[in-house]
């Protein structure tokens, strides 16, 4: 495409009104020359009755990305005279957003870039700011997280989330759900952990009355319910060897039968699974079906633990203790921050989160202090063992508990979740 130098800026516009996302048009230079209305109506206006550069107005930086250390895709686009893409962090009237920077370059006759058209499109579910019940972070393996997601969310090709326990590997799989355009349809979670060859066909594929002891019912299966959706099975290493074959013919042939039914019904549905283990390797020892395996890991991502993005527990830590209670009145002290920076994380995500509801438990005051974030710490090693030789395992944690039930006056619901274990659990390990 070639554009005559003669057309003014106007005439930029509006041909970037035929976007309909957020569009500028840049010079090689970074220079702004014109914007479209979606980008006026999510950014704001941009004064270009004088030189706005691309880097001042979306990061405020006084150069341009790739000399502040971050990929630049207009400098890439330019290098490259192809289309290039990237994900980066934008300022906007929201605050800071993850965006999915597109660039289409123009060439002009010569072949040289003459304009970047730079197509901005949010990306939903991630922020790098407090959020509700989305994922927050702005660690460099975070953005390498949403990148991923961002890309192979609008294909239908299937995923595999490797990540350690409490690590984000659900809200990854609704994170690529709603960012589908299977979004309006369910998300549905199969947890296949402990299932049985006959509870998880019939949990998987439904079944029909009387096709075994106690089926008083028809039932629908869960595929069927996933059906224009997403079916995320979780813990898919842990599908027992003998029904892999099963999910095999299912994923292969797109259909499947509830049982004691004799019709086949059509499935339709975006494959999500998630693992903690190294599933290749359990190929490799035969424990799961290669043929399986590659029709799972169309596109693995891998989903970092705590410890590779130390630098987003200031960002998590402020979400998640507003998430624990939205009052918004605590917050954590820099030095307190400093003890989490240091600590391991084995639980990931889910353990920081346990820790700040503990901490909300003994803080006296809103502010929580190192003291307080030590004890909680303190708390989980000695129930994790770390000090087995010295620790009576079980007394501490009868110690820990009925101390935990005492301080939320004795609810039991309250206390187990509080613990990060089932009311059931709770009651076990206290009778
Ligand atoms: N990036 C994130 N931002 C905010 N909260 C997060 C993020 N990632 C995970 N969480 C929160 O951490 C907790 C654990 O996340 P999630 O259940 O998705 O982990 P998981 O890897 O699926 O765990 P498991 O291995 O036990 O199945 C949840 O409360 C989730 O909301």
């Amino acid at each position: 495409m070639q554009i005559s130098q003669k057309q003014g800026n106007d005439d930029f516009a509006t041909m970037l009104n035929a976007y309909d996302c957020p569009a500028i048009l840049v010079t090689p230079e970074y220079q702004i020359l014109a914007s479209n209305q979606r980008y006026l109506e999510s950014y704001g206006s941009i004064d270009l009755s004088q030189a706005a550069y691309c880097f001042k107005v979306s990061h405020s930086n006084d150069v341009p990305c790739e000399q502040a250390g971050q990929a630049c895709p207009l400098f890439a686009a330019c290098a490259s005279g192809k289309k290039e893409r990237a994900l980066h962090i934008h300022h906007s009237p929201r605050g800071k957003e993850h965006i999915d920077i597109e660039i289409l370059p123009i060439l002009d006759h010569k072949g040289e870039v003459k304009y970047c058209v730079e197509l901005l499109k949010s990306v939903t579910k991630t922020n790098p700011k407090i959020g509700n019940n989305e994922m927050v972070g702005a660690s460099p393996a975070f953005n390498q997280l949403v990148e991923n997601i961002t890309r192979v969310a609008p294909t239908d090709a299937s995923v595999l989330l490797v990540g350690d326990t409490g690590s984000g590997k659900e809200i990854a799989a609704s994170a690529v759900h709603l960012a589908s355009s299977r979004k309006d349809h369910p998300m549905v979670i199969l947890e296949c952990s402990g299932l049985t060859e006959p509870l998880f066909e019939s949990e998987l594929f439904g079944h029909t009355k009387g096709a075994f002891t106690g089926a008083l019912y028809n039932k629908q299966g869960l595929v069927e319910v996933a059906h224009g959706g997403t079916l995320f099975l979780d813990e898919i290493g842990d599908v027992p060897y003998e029904l892999q074959i099963k999910l095999l013919r299912l994923i292969e042939t797109g259909t499947y039968r509830p049982v004691g039914s004799k019709e086949t019904k059509s499935a339709d549905f975006r494959l999500i699974c998630a693992t903690h283990q190294d599933i290749f390797a359990m190929v490799e020892r035969g424990e799961f079906r290669r043929d399986l395996y590659y029709r799972i890991n169309v596109f693995p991502i891998h989903i970092p633990s705590l410890k590779e993005r130390k630098q987003d527990i200031p960002l998590l830590t402020k979400t998640l203790l507003q998430r624990i209670d939205q009052s918004g009145q605590y917050s954590v002290t820099d030095c307190a921050i400093d003890l989490l920076k240091k600590h391991d994380f084995m639980g990931n995500i889910r353990e920081l989160r346990n820790i700040l509801s503990r901490a909300l438990v003994l803080s006296n005051t809103p502010r929580i202090d190192r003291h307080v974030i030590k004890t909680c710490l303190d708390i989980d090693r000695e129930i994790s063992g770390d000090n087995q030789a010295t620790i009576d395992l079980k007394s501490n944690e009868l110690k820990y508990l009925k101390k935990l039930i005492d301080s939320v006056d004795g609810d039991k619901d309250k206390a187990a979740a509080l613990a990060g274990i089932s009311t059931r659990s709770l009651y076990r390990k206290i009778q």
